[in-house]
């Protein structure tokens, strides 16, 4: 039996391991069984290569619970180690491991920021044990089994253990008094399904009773028999780990509802990633059905590495406008044991960031070619993810005329190109600008659509969140154009034309009608125009001008207007009157002072209502004013 000390520069590190991490106590699992998948995997690659002489056999990694007797078992059938492997990758190499682990993480343990926690490797069994035990037997003909022992403290005893005679390695832990939690089956049977559900080598946990299927000729009433067969909690292939071109839409399916069990609904598509230069990757982006909705935080892109999963804080990695979506990624070459401002200035993750983003592009484009008419009815849920991406990645944005629609008020979709083609003659002013009308609510603005629509213009309908950054976007990267909301003006104004207008009202009278109206709202925050609408149009008609109102809506879904102190300025509205309708005659022409104001009052109700601008008591003094203006 061999005594030693295992070559320690800091005092006591265990004490230490488990100080730093308290709070991460549970990846001592997902470490071990990442031990003992790699030693499986080295010997199926000895074993093709011709090198590991003796049978396959179960390779199965199997983890035990011993709770009467305090104890969690591990145990591979992988490369196991020699004597002299235990003193050079336990007492030497798992150490420098462990210590190089704590020099990094000694300032930043604390920093939640910190991703996955790799790198400690086998001495975070410490984490949770009082003892840890290894018995192994290397794949090596003639190699004596040998047994390691070590009690947290620098000292540790190595000897030879002929009674383990099989190959592979097991490790026992010991549990400490304060981590008897991990002695439950339901929370290991957790941590496996959390880190291990998608590793590469069969993990068993215990046994699960299977029903047998009746035989075709079985008797109504026959019972079906069942068996106890190994529980195995992980897939050992998961979907992204196989060829496109091997799988179905509905694997893919089915390997969405693997990932999330709690998810009912069907993705919309996926987007399958494979490279392996300039670095390696694979994974399965899967659209879900977002519509206006920004904020998802349950069921995130998952991260793994070499199917061990790492995380679901995948910000740096996936680029923001991506992170609505669900999924996995797996990359060995994604630097995990560092802290995530790090991973952010990392030149492979930028790279990888920038893949991502140029693979959904491709994918946009493939699929609208595909299936145009599938693929417009999916806009509405996948509108906001690319949106967002147009906001905020150029690349994207660059290639986004091939992909982004236009929808209508009238359900009809067009690519840009195919909108400006469509509309410029009709919707370019006297001064060759081409304005983009739009609507953000088709109910709330119906009757300034139904205006437009009978003038033959096209409205879009624009009603995601972002859709202020989004214009604000196109307009400073497109030629002559501009956008406004349908109620942003009355149209003679938004989209100016070099016709001359004509006008019932001399100046004079136009003035006195606005005073007229002005007088007879009290208190009114409204800016009064006169205009020479229409006869047809609306009398009265309330508008939003379009710069302040963008600004105000960029801010309330994150920067832009701030930059201008716009934010907080209070909405400002004009009350266009106008002077060809029939009203405004009356208006003038009412000698009844007292009519006059209900006259008034009453138009600017109405205008108010269309816009969905009266609420309160101001509603229920007009409902209450209305009722009796029936009945008198
Ligand atoms: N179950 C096992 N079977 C065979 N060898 C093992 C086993 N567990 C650990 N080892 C050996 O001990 C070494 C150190 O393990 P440790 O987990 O500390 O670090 P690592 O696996 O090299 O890297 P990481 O820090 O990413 O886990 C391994 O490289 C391996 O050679």
């Amino acid at each position: 039996m061999t005594k030693g000390n295992i070559n320690v520069s800091v005092e006591n590190i265990f004490p230490l391991i488990k100080k730093f991490l308290y709070s991460d106590h549970e990846i001592f699992l997902r470490e071990l069984i990442s031990n003992a998948t790699d030693a499986t995997l080295k010997l199926k690659h000895l074993s093709n290569i011709g090198e590991a002489k003796s049978e396959l056999g179960n390779i199965e990694i199997e983890v035990k619970v011993d709770k009467e007797n305090k104890k969690i078992h591990l145990i591979d059938h992988g490369v196991g180690m020699t004597s002299e492997e235990v003193e050079k990758y336990i007492n030497q190499v798992a150490f420098s491991g462990a210590e190089e682990f704590l020099e990094i993480y000694k300032d930043t343990a604390k920093d939640s920021g910190i991703i996955g926690h790799f790198g400690l490797g086998f001495y975070s069994a410490f984490m949770v044990a009082k003892e840890v035990e290894i018995l192994t037997k290397s794949f090596k003909e003639d190699s004596t089994a040998v047994r390691w022992v070590c009690d947290g403290s620098p000292e540790f005893t190595l000897e030879d253990y002929p009674e383990k005679t099989t190959r592979g390695t097991e490790i026992i832990l010991h549990i400490a008094d304060d981590s008897t939690e991990f002695l439950e089956d339901y929370r290991i049977e957790e941590l496996l399904t959390k880190y291990n559900k998608f590793m590469p080598v069969p993990i068993k946990f215990g046994t699960k009773t299977e029903t047998l299927p009746l035989p075709e000729d079985a008797a109504d009433d026959a019972k079906a028999e069942t068996v106890e067969v190994d529980n195995i909690i992980n897939n050992p292939n998961p979907a992204w780990t196989k060829n496109p071109s091997e799988l179905s839409d509905e694997d893919y399916k089915n390997f969405y509802h693997e990932l999330y069990p709690t998810q009912f609904e069907e993705p919309l598509f996926n987007i399958h990633l494979n490279v392996d230069y300039p670095f390696n990757l694979t994974g399965i982006l899967f659209f879900p059905k977002l519509a206006n909705n920004l904020n998802i935080e349950k069921d995130k892109i998952q991260l793994y590495q070499n199917q061990v999963y790492v995380t679901d804080e995948v910000k740096g990695i996936v680029p923001d406008f991506l992170m609505l979506l669900r999924g996995v990624i797996d990359s060995p070459d994604i630097p995990l044991n560092v802290s995530r401002s790090y991973l952010q200035a990392d030149g492979a993750v930028k790279k990888i960031s920038s893949y991502i983003t140029k693979k959904v592009g491709d994918k946009m484009v493939s699929l609208f070619n595909e299936d145009r008419a599938g693929y417009e009815k999916k806009w509405n849920d996948i509108k906001i993810v690319i949106e967002y991406g147009m906001i905020s990645e150029d690349k994207f944005y660059e290639k986004s005329d091939k992909f982004a629609l236009y929808p209508t008020t009238d359900g009809k979709y067009f690519l840009w190109d195919e909108l400006i083609e469509k509309i410029k003659d009709s919707h370019t002013d006297k001064n060759g600008r081409t304005v983009l009308l739009y609507a953000t609510d088709a109910d709330a603005q119906d009757s300034y659509i139904q205006k437009a629509k009978e003038k033959g213009y096209e409205v879009l309908l624009l009603d995601s969140p972002i859709t202020p950054h989004l214009i604000q976007k196109l307009e400073t990267s497109k030629d002559n154009i501009s956008f406004a909301r349908v109620d942003a003006d009355h149209l003679n104004k938004l989209i100016e034309k070099d016709e001359p207008t004509i006008s019932k009202l001399n100046d004079e009278d136009k003035e006195r009608l606005k005073i007229e109206v002005e007088k007879n709202l009290e208190n009114n925050t409204y800016v009064v125009q006169v205009e020479d609408l229409d006869s047809s149009d609306a009398p009265f008609l309330i508008t939003q001008p379009e710069f302040m109102r963008r600004m105000k809506d960029m801010q309330a879904t994150g920067g832009g207007g701030g930059m201008f102190g716009m934010g907080n300025m209070p909405e400002m509205y004009n009350l266009v009157i106008n002077s060809n309708s029939s009203l405004a005659d009356k208006i003038l022409h009412l000698e009844d002072a007292d009519k006059q104001k209900t006259l008034v009052q009453q138009a600017f109700n109405l205008a108010k209502l269309s816009q969905n601008l009266l609420k309160g008591k101001d509603l229920t003094a007009f409902i209450e004013s209305s009722y009796s203006n029936l009945s008198s």
